[in-house]
């Protein structure tokens, strides 16, 4: 903590922890008390009308704009990252009184990295690579930790890792503690976005540890899910996440971010997951250094719902670009 905020991991990166077992060994998640706290969101907190195109914008800014398709091309790429740097039309930002809004990244696989760096030149919108054997992680350890390498040399950004399931279903700390430090190494000065895939790790125990032995290890964000997962981003999975986070502030004074992905789609899910964000971490965690979106086409119902702020009536889908 500095001045009692917590410490960025832009400005810091997140140092880790040698494994620390007894900060998680115990640990009791009450799944259906998670559940009906998720489910009384959207009713029991509505964001005054006013305040909504604000918070729809401020989503935009930590959005991870992403493509991450078998048919992707350099060409889609190029797209999404004109999109990344223009997300909302000028028009309806000046009247919103914003400018230099731009996406919080564009995130891709290894191989289209370089495409988007060139689209990207001089936007300052950082680029993310998924590695490690996106989507599953069923590969060696030493070709995960050179995929990271080459993603790096390609020139991204930040790095999405997964995790080996393996390792949290059979209760393997220490496996799942070293694997993520030797990814953490390879990721060098990238900033370092763990995807635990807790669609696949059966309970929320089970995410809550994985949470916490991923800070533990340098994480600097833990990510929800691939979006190829079954069940992906949920409530419940995220209040059990954040509240790790919390823990993990509270025991070293470090502030890691957090990034749910996969099926959020609608305005209402960019504003549902900012409450909870608020009311779990506070408002000082809703900057795109410390939340990020990870989604495909949220954007285009952001648009949707901005357009119909400033305009008052709803753009055909037609003149929306996808987001
Ligand atoms: O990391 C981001 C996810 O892959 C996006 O998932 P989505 O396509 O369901 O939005």
């Amino acid at each position: 903590m500095e001045n009692g905020k917590p410490v960025a991991s832009h400005t810091r990166r997140n140092p880790g922890v040698p494994l620390r077992m007894e900060w998680f060994d115990g640990i009791r998640i009450n799944t259906p008390a998670s559940e009906r706290r998720a489910a009384s969101l959207p009713a029991r907190r509505s964001l005054k009308k006013d305040w909504q195109a604000a918070w729809l914008l401020n989503a935009v800014r930590c959005i991870d704009l992403t493509t991450l398709s078998g048919d992707d091309t350099p060409d889609r790429v190029a797209r999404l990252c004109a999109k990344a740097r223009a997300p909302i039309e000028a028009g309806q930002l000046a009247t919103l009184g914003v400018q230099g809004l731009t996406t919080g990244a564009v995130c891709v696989y290894p191989t289209m990295v370089a495409a988007a760096k060139r689209a990207l030149e001089g936007s300052g919108v950082p680029v993310a690579s998924v590695a490690t054997g996106f989507p599953a992680g069923l590969m060696p350890l030493d070709l995960r930790l050179a995929e990271i390498r080459y993603a790096l040399d390609q020139g991204a950004d930040e790095i999405d890792i997964v995790i080996s399931r393996a390792h949290v279903l059979q209760g393997n700390w220490s496996a799942l503690y070293d694997e993520l430090c030797a990814m953490r190494e390879a990721c060098g000065a990238a900033l370092m976005k763990s995807i635990l895939a807790t669609g696949e790790l059966k309970t929320l125990e089970n995410v809550a540890k994985a949470s916490h032995v991923a800070m533990q290890a340098g994480s600097d964000f833990i990510k929800t899910s691939t979006g190829k997962e079954p069940v992906n981003a949920t409530l419940p999975v995220s209040l059990t996440m954040l509240r790790t986070i919390r823990d993990y502030r509270d025991q070293t004074g470090f502030a890691v971010g957090f990034k749910p992905a996969g099926g959020l789609r609608t305005a209402k899910d960019a504003l549902n997951w900012q409450v909870l964000m608020l009311e779990e971490l506070g408002r000082d965690w809703l900057r795109p250094d410390l939340f990020r979106i990870g989604a495909s086409s949220l954007l285009g119902d952001i648009e949707r719902q901005i357009s119909h702020h400033v305009t008052g009536r709803y753009a055909a889908a037609h003149r929306l670009a996808a987001g």
